[in-house]
């Protein structure tokens, strides 16, 4: 269920995968291009079994990149790819014919897997090539005089360990400081509510949703009466805290599921999931009436103030994001000039 905390979005989630898409690209040049440089050169020193692989490593990453721009499945790709490049890094290593510098190039396993494949898969990855490096290096071990080359293994494990603890802390990091941005970027920070640029993005979303499951759902679009006049007679502090009210009173007569938008200095947008109009009337009302009552004390002096409301029902008063917030802004500026004729501030316009 949509909660009123910030949720993952699918443009957030599109974000996120253009960036992997962008990154596995650039990787996907690198490795094939130093490839086929130390195909050549292996080929050069005739260690021919790894030149082999390496062409064809170069050879996999030019058809990935052919792939890669259009596949909806890029995790399962990512992973695909990873395993061949640290397989084939494994095998030189076992086959000594990489026996350490194997090791170097299974260093870059822990970066790439947390750029590519997120902390969990990532990590997952990372630990399993670890596992698999440290075992085939020893297994693989030239003999020395029958003993085990204990410094080896500690400064494998601990170049592999602190690579991948540093990777790990930036994915982390990067993860967490995108997530704050975009919920920064997201809401108001006044009154705590998603802003306008959130509303079209969530409108989006229930569209979709509520097309699947053929049910309505409302907009309301709600204006404080006269907000200029309650700024220049009380201060803007007054307005302010007049803001906070009225998204308070908000939350309050609403459900969690509901959705709530500051959308421009006193206006505000709800979006009811599964409402008909009928109910969403009732609701506005309410709001509207508890609102009337309210008296918010500035400096020991009580301010009353009004909204007007218009609202739209989907798909039946417009069936996209544009039609529907002009039907519920028409009904909107009607309700205000009823109210202004009949000297009320306040008037919702029913259909
Ligand atoms: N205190 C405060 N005032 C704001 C904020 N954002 C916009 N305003 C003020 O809101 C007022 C809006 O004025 P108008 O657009 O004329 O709206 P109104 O006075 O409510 O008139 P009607 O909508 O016709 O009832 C302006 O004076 C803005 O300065 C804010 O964040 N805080």
């Amino acid at each position: 269920m949509p909660s009123r905390s910030f949720m993952r979005s699918p443009a957030m989630w599109e974000d996120e995968v253009a960036y992997r898409r962008t990154l596995l690209r650039i990787i996907l040049w690198v490795i094939a291009l130093l490839a086929f440089a130390l195909s050549l050169s292996n080929l050069h020193h005739d260690v021919k079994t790894v030149s082999i692989l390496e062409s064809c490593i170069t050879l996999y990453c030019l058809l990935f990149l052919l792939r890669v721009q259009r596949t909806s499945h890029l995790h399962w790709w990512t992973s695909g790819l990873m395993l061949t490049v640290g397989g084939v890094i494994i095998y030189g290593m076992y086959s000594k014919g990489l026996y350490t510098d194997g090791f170097y190039w299974l260093l870059l396993m822990p970066p790439v897997n947390m750029l590519l494949l997120g902390l969990l898969l990532g990590g997952v990855f990372t630990f399993c090539f670890g596992v698999l490096g440290v075992s085939v290096m020893l297994w693989a071990q030239p003999a020395l005089d029958g003993s085990l080359d204990v410094a080896l293994l500690i400064n494998a494990s601990v170049s592999y360990l602190f690579l991948w603890g540093m990777s790990h802390i930036f994915e982390y990091k990067r993860v967490q400081m995108v997530r704050q941005l975009r919920e920064i970027a997201a809401r108001d920070p006044l009154t705590g509510l998603h802003n306008r640029l959130h509303l079209e993005n969530i409108f989006g979303q229930i569209a979709v949703s509520h097309t699947a499951a053929n049910t309505p759902f409302t907009l309301l679009l709600l204006d404080i009466d006269h907000f200029k006049h309650i700024n220049d007679e009380n201060g803007h502090e007054a307005g302010d805290l007049i803001l906070c009210q009225l998204s308070q009173r908000m939350t309050v007569h609403t459900r969690a599921s509901d959705w709530l938008f500051r959308v421009g200095g006193e206006e505000f947008c709800i979006l009811l999931p599964k409402t008909h109009k009928a109910d969403a009337i009732e609701l506005a009302e309410r709001l509207r009436t508890d609102i009337e009552k309210l008296a918010p004390t500035f400096h020991k002096h009580p301010i009353h103030f009004t909204v007007s409301i218009g609202l739209a029902q989907w798909p039946l008063d417009g069936q996209d994001f544009d039609a529907l917030y002009r039907q519920a802004d028409m009904r909107l500026y009607e309700a205000k000039r009823r109210g202004a004729t009949r000297s009320l501030p306040v008037c919702i316009k029913l259909k």
